[in-house]
């Protein structure tokens, strides 16, 4: 594993804690991915020591002490290397609210990978010795491609419902197989996923189609039933359509969550179908109003060849145009002459794909003109003559103003 700032930190923390007397590992999610070849996105750190005595290790002002009600105390480190979460190994209470455990009590590393949610996510690693600690078969199940519940599957998902999902996610991410109990309890309790909050499975729901993988957790979404319940826009595809689906989203190159939205909706009728999802996973405007966008606009390009040039233009200026091009591409294949009739405009010089506008509301009342409710229209008609090229000056844009 090659060395990165948030790296040597999340050693220096592990060593830090050690010298003064406590048990340190690596824990979790960044074991996984060390094991798999894959660089953690963030490291976490579970020890012995509890959070007020973290706090006394690394200083009171390079802390943060947010989650120390669950034992969690984050540590800040100089700049490039980010801040490491260091839990205190703990065995979870009851979780009444299926999320946040009711009462938190200090362990050991073996309790502490009982309470974690699947095998390959139960492992610690020791970056001193350099030796992996097991207690629940994780390595052989990252070895075998397995997901599988820590345990018994049901008591897993009954903590935290939102399990079915990461399952999937983690399951996709890797090409690993659920493993056949685990799936049956996910088949079984699938329709708990509602009792999630729906931020909650928007986020998730994101980072397991932001993923170049995303067409086989579509698919591990219909296998263990719960697409019905967090993508029913979906859930309707069947045969042929099914399988464009998931060519679809498959052939999309590195989209926004905006774009994997809209290709996903990209049959399904109605004015509403974004506003649906938005208002299900709470998506921010931006995601909403883009993948809208996206949708209302994708018509335009697919005949861009016979769309007249000044709309289609508009299309390619607008901030959404990379993307828009992006699900065209995944739609029509980037030999289609539509995708390279829009491409070949996309390199156009931003003054000859967009060059300033003749004449603003400003210019035509500096002319004399009156403003009134039809500037806008009159506006737009100057701007489509400029965008075709019947008028190129300032006074040509006034004499048609006052002609219309
Ligand atoms: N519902 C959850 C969420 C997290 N965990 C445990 O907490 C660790 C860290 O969780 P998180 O950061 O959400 O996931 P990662 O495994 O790090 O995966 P990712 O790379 O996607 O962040 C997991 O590895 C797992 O041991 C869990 O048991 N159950």
């Amino acid at each position: 594993m090659t060395n990165s700032p948030q790296r040597d930190y999340a050693i220096e923390v592990v060593r830090k804690l050690r010298e003064a007397g406590y048990q340190s590992l690596w824990a979790g999610g960044c074991v996984r991915d060390a094991l798999l070849g894959i660089a953690p996105k963030d490291y976490d750190v579970a020890t012995s020591a509890t959070p007020d005595e973290v706090r006394q290790v690394f200083g009171r002002r390079r802390t943060l002490a947010i989650g120390a009600s669950f034992g969690v105390i984050t540590v800040l480190g100089p700049k490039p290397a980010g801040q490491i979460e260091v839990a205190t190994f703990r065995t979870d209470g009851g979780y009444s609210d299926g999320r946040h455990p009711d009462q938190v009590q200090y362990s050991t590393p073996e309790h502490d990978a009982q309470r974690r949610d699947f095998t390959i996510n139960g492992l610690f690693y020791d970056p001193l010795s350099e030796q992996v600690l097991d207690f629940v078969g994780g390595e052989q199940d990252l070895k075998l491609g397995k997901i599988r519940a820590i345990g018994v599957p049901e008591q897993r998902i009954a903590e935290d419902k939102l399990r079915m999902l990461r399952a999937v996610r983690f399951a996709s991410r890797f090409h690993f197989a659920i493993d056949p109990d685990t799936l049956a309890a996910i088949q079984t309790h699938a329709s708990e996923i509602n009792q999630v909050n729906g931020e909650r499975i928007g986020s998730e729901m994101q980072s397991m189609l932001l993923h170049r993988h995303r067409a086989s957790a579509l698919a591990l979404l219909r296998e263990t039933t719960l697409e019905p319940l967090v993508l029913p826009e979906c859930a309707n595809y069947t045969g042929a359509d099914w399988e464009e689906l998931q060519r679809l989203v498959d052939s999309l190159s590195e989209p926004t969550f905006a774009t994997v939205l809209a290709a996903l909706m990209i049959d399904t009728p109605g004015e509403a179908r974004i506003d649906t999802i938005a208002e299900r996973w709470k998506l921010s405007n931006h995601d909403k109003d883009r993948a809208s966008w996206l949708l209302d606009h994708l018509p335009l390009v697919v005949r861009a060849t016979s769309t007249p040039w000044p709309r289609l233009q508009r299309v390619l200026i607008h901030e959404g145009a990379a993307e828009l091009l992006t699900l065209a591409t995944a739609k029509l294949g980037d030999d289609s002459p539509e995708v390279r009739f829009c491409a070949e405009k996309l390199q156009l010089s931003a003054e000859e794909l967009n060059p300033a506008p003749l004449a603003t509301g400003a210019t035509l009342i500096a002319a004399g003109m009156k403003p009134g409710p039809n500037f806008g229209t009159l506006l737009e008609q100057i701007r489509d003559a400029q965008l075709n090229q019947q008028i190129s000056t300032v006074e040509e844009a006034l004499a048609m103003a006052q002609s219309l």
